[in-house]
């Protein structure tokens, strides 16, 4: 765990949100003038819960999971995960809290074609300079737990869109995140698979203590999730 995210965590009581947003804002300046995206939104998040994140198309969901994942800065607001101002801290505090805390799925996996399951779900260990022997057997034990056990040496063109999805949560919590962000990891999936990856979400959040973000158009998926929001006019609203 890198400084800032141990300090995080040593300053924090257990009552402390896990993630907590304050008035946060968005807005893009473009050629034809300021779009705001994001205005007002307030979310907490407890340590453990399940948010799933529903709303219409350019509703602003992307823009929010970037600006939660830390890839990009609000225009104003706060976020605070276990009580620390992320956008306080300076560009390469946040580039280690990002690598140790979060973990990122997307709709398309971005998995590095030329190289194996396996390979591409120990990559993060390796940035991470852990030792190649002491990483492996981690990567092929998550490996195993997502039900792929079987195609440890495969490459992502030689697996289902599923199998893929499933090698990108490996790749995601290989690093034992705190917090999962997950935008449309089913958008490209059919039924059977997208039930199959909320039903694998489900047993890892189970079996640790995992929070979990999703963003997701299908309200059945949604509603397997602690708590929906859909996001309007920048903010968002619990529905469930
Ligand atoms: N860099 C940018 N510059 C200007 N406008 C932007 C930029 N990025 C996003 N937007 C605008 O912000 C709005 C929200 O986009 P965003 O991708 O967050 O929506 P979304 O809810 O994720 O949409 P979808 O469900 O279609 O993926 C859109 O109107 C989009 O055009």
């Amino acid at each position: 765990m890198n400084e800032f995210a141990s300090s995080a965590s040593a300053v924090a009581p257990a009552a402390v949100p896990l993630l907590q947003v304050e008035k946060l804002a968005k807005v893009f300046q473009t050629c034809h003038g300021p779009v705001t995206v994001l205005q007002d939104l307030d979310l907490s998040l407890n340590a453990g819960e399940r948010l799933a994140i529903i709303g219409a198309s350019g509703s602003g969901k992307t823009t929010l999971m970037q600006i939660l994942g830390t890839l990009d800065r609000p225009t104003s607001g706060r976020c605070r995960f276990a009580g620390r101002d992320l956008f306080a801290a300076t560009a390469a505090e946040l580039n280690r809290f990002r690598n140790a805390e979060l973990g990122f799925v997307f709709q398309f996996h971005q998995l590095l074609p030329e190289f194996t399951a396996l390979e591409n779900v120990l990559l993060p260990l390796l940035i991470a300079r852990q030792n190649r022997h002491a990483a492996l057997p981690q990567a092929e034990a998550l490996l195993q737990r997502v039900g792929l056990g079987h195609r440890l040496h495969h490459k992502p063109g030689q697996l289902s869109g599923g199998e893929q999805q499933r090698v990108a949560i490996a790749r995601a919590l290989v690093r034992r995140p705190r917090l999962l962000i997950a935008d449309e990891p089913t958008g490209n999936l059919d039924g059977d698979t997208a039930l199959e990856i909320y039903q694998l979400l489900d047993d890892l959040h189970r079996n640790s203590a995992l929070t979990l973000v999703v963003v997701t158009h299908n309200e059945a998926l949604a509603a397997r999730m602690d708590r929906i929001c859909r996001l309007e006019q920048g903010r968002l609203v619990t529905l469930a």
